[in-house]
């Protein structure tokens, strides 16, 4: 968690993806905090173990597993950060598969390794908000949704999450003056310099996925961006 404070910036790489060995190691050197791998669908335990052994054979990064299923998940990962979505209209994507996967692991489980996300998903057209049936909630519910987060839930981290979509910066900014201790992450459509420098006016840490696969050298510029005061 304390590492987490200093972060600005994650490359999220969707092991359902192609990805060639030059961008990997690309993405690796590019200054980037930590690489997190997850994706909504089509995330196999191959696709995971593949991925976590390219990056881990040649660079010393920090690497976050982001759970969406039990189905892949394997020990190697730095930490593994566990969605809940805030918005979802069903209580299981909040709760009762976190639920059941702490009962089923209880007894292995680090506490120290397991970081908590409380999602809040903002694109209609994301496949997690589709696949999650999540509510489109509007600036007074993010609002809400962040004070829960900190206050109600105590959780390290708040996920303004527009997937495939460049947000409203303005929905960001007010989740962040509801939080004081709560880390804000924003991740969705992030494409350059320009919107990384945007959206890390008000989120701590800026989450760069689809655009990796799109084009390299913008997603790459995204982590100076930020990295420069
Ligand atoms: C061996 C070992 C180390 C054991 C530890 C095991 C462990 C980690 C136990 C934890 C116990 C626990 C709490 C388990 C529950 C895990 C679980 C299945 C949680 C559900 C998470 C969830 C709500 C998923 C729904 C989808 C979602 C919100 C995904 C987040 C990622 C996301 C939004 C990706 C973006 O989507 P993408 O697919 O990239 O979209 P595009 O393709 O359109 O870009
Ligand atoms: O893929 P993009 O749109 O960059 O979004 C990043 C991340 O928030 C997805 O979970
Ligand atoms: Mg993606």
């Amino acid at each position: 968690m304390n590492m987490m404070r200093e972060w600005k910036h994650i490359f999220k790489l969707d092991p359902a993806k192609e990805i060639s060995d030059q961008h990997l190691d690309l993405i690796c050197n590019s200054g980037t905090d930590a690489i997190m791998i997850g994706g909504t669908d089509n995330v196999t335990l191959d696709g995971v173990r593949e991925l976590l052994m390219r990056i881990k054979s040649k660079h010393a990064l920090i690497c976050i597993l982001e759970v969406s299923t039990m189905e892949a998940v394997i020990p190697g990962f730095d930490a593994y950060y566990i969605p809940m979505v805030l918005n979802s209209q069903e209580k299981s994507w909040m709760m009762d598969i976190q639920h059941q996967g702490i009962k089923e692991y209880i007894d292995l489980l680090d506490y120290t390794e397991l970081i908590f996300e409380g999602y809040c998903i903002l694109n209609e057209e994301a496949k997690a908000f589709k696949y999650t049936n999540s509510q489109l909630p509007d600036i007074e519910d993010v609002r809400a949704y962040a004070y829960m987060a900190e206050h109600v839930f105590h959780l390290p981290v708040f996920y303004v999450e527009y997937s495939g979509k460049y947000g409203d910066p303005e929905v960001v900014k007010k989740a962040k003056e509801q939080l004081d201790h709560t880390l804000l992450f924003y991740g969705g459509g992030i494409e350059n310099g320009q919107h990384a420098k945007e959206m890390k006016e008000h989120a701590d840490v800026i989450i760069v996925g689809n655009h990796l696969y799109k084009n390299i050298d913008e997603a790459l510029e995204t982590v100076e961006a930020v990295k420069v005061k």
